[in-house]
């Protein structure tokens, strides 16, 4: 998705750089013992902190392979001070700032629109809100709240999440204040517009909105695969404006990355294409060993090592992408259209994997046109138009604009 106009010239703005998800040739940066080391301990996650090894995630209760049946159980990230962030299961659905039907009524000319809220008028110029007409809201609350097409239309957008974080002293995995990006084939129409995100650590969220309506430009700008025409982005506390050519392959080690065509390298089989990814960061043979059949085993493909891509199906093919981007445990996993090749039940199958590892307590964002995923899923939700952000939901459905 997403290659729209692009042209050498332009994109990426940085030197090519190894990076877990998009295996790059030997010039990677050789390893360190400290990493290594940390590498085989059984690790307290920092943000940035790529180590934890596969087991770790084995160990997570019920992330087994899917052929092995579900149940997966809660996530070990609650352990993790640093994954504290209560889960969306935790954080009540409540809307916080938003007026409720119920509430006394503003003084007349007082009342405030709120962006998406479904206003409903105050009332007689007196300001009461007659029980009539708060029991008919009420209803209809609880009509949108059930219906996922309504209410992601009519949804408010929410910041709870992000303020019980912010309170509880927790840094954002992400953060972008006011990033516009400005194409220079396209110069009056910006592909992000002013975009304000905060993403906390353990959150997963779907990206959605029409063809062209900025998503892919987004989490480029997260890789920093495209650097924004203005605005501020931080991504683990680094600043991607301002960061250092060098830092970039330190920065997208700790990001994993799955696309939409598997960008799986054709020559080699399914083992050797998630060992390149430790490869290049620099991993000794003993760890990668160890490693890759471990993370293979959990996307179920214990028996297909040794397969070619092209021996593979869409889905286990899409498999192999994700083991390669979760190999060296990033905390932050990046998907654009995952499914988008993939059929329904396949699609499943991948949207499930993803589940599991976000509660192992990884940040999961994933762009995707999959109207029935989301809606099932009821995750955050950021839906994206023109480049702006529309919707900003806690838990939300695909919304009735996103789709072709
Ligand atoms: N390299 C580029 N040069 C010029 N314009 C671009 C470039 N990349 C994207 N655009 C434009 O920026 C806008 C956003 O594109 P983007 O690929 O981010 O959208 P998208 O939501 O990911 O679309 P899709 O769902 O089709 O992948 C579009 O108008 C697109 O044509």
């Amino acid at each position: 998705m997403g290659n729209h106009f692009r042209t050498p010239s332009e994109e990426p703005v940085t030197p090519q750089v190894p990076q877990v998800g998009t295996p790059a040739p030997s010039h990677a940066e050789p390893s360190s013992s400290a990493q290594d080391r940390l590498f085989e301990q059984p690790v307290q996650h920092s943000v940035f902190d790529a180590s934890a090894p596969a087991a770790d995630i084995a160990s997570a209760e019920g992330f087994a392979p899917l052929h092995q049946g579900e149940a997966a159980a809660a996530p070990q990230a609650a352990a993790n001070p640093l994954f504290s962030v209560p889960s969306p299961e935790d954080v009540p659905a409540s809307r916080p700032n938003i007026p409720s039907p119920m509430d006394p009524a503003a003084p007349a000319g007082q009342e405030v629109a709120q962006p998406g809220v479904f206003m409903t008028q105050a009332g007689p110029a007196s300001g009461v809100v007659t029980d009539d007409q708060a029991d008919e809201v009420a209803s209809l609350d609880a009509v949108l709240a059930n219906n996922p097409d309504f209410t992601t239309v009519f949804a408010p957008v929410e910041d709870s999440r992000a303020r019980q974080a912010r309170e509880a002293g927790v840094e954002p995995v992400i953060l972008m204040e006011h990033v516009t990006k400005v194409y220079p084939a396209q110069p009056n129409k910006p592909a992000l517009d002013d975009v304000n995100l905060e993403i906390y650590p353990g959150e997963f969220v779907f990206l959605v909105g029409h063809s062209g309506s900025g998503k892919t430009t987004l989490l480029n700008t997260m890789l920093r695969n495209v650097k924004p025409t203005s605005g501020r982005v931080i991504v683990a506390g680094q600043d991607l404006m301002k960061i250092k050519n060098r830092k970039i392959p330190f920065l997208r080690r700790q990001i994993g990355a799955v696309f939409q065509d598997y960008k799986l390298l054709p020559n080699r089989t399914a083992y050797e294409n998630v060992a390149f990814a430790l490869q290049c960061i620099g991993k000794p043979k003993a760890v990668i060993k160890a490693q890759v059949p471990e993370v293979l085993r959990l996307v179920g493909l214990a028996e297909q090592m040794d397969s070619l891509p092209d021996q593979l199906s869409g889905g286990e093919q899409q498999r192999v992408s994700v083991a390669r981007a979760m190999v060296n445990r990033p905390p932050l996993l990046i998907c654009d259209e995952p499914t988008g090749n993939l059929d329904p039940a396949i699609s499943l199958g991948i949207m499930k994997l993803l589940e599991r590892i976000n509660r192992t307590g990884t940040t999961v964002i994933v762009a995707t046109h999959d109207r029935a995923m989301v809606d099932s899923m009821q995750r955050r939700v950021i839906a994206l138009e023109g480049g702006r952000v529309i919707r900003d939901q806690e838990r939300g459905g695909y919304g009735n604009y996103g789709a072709f």
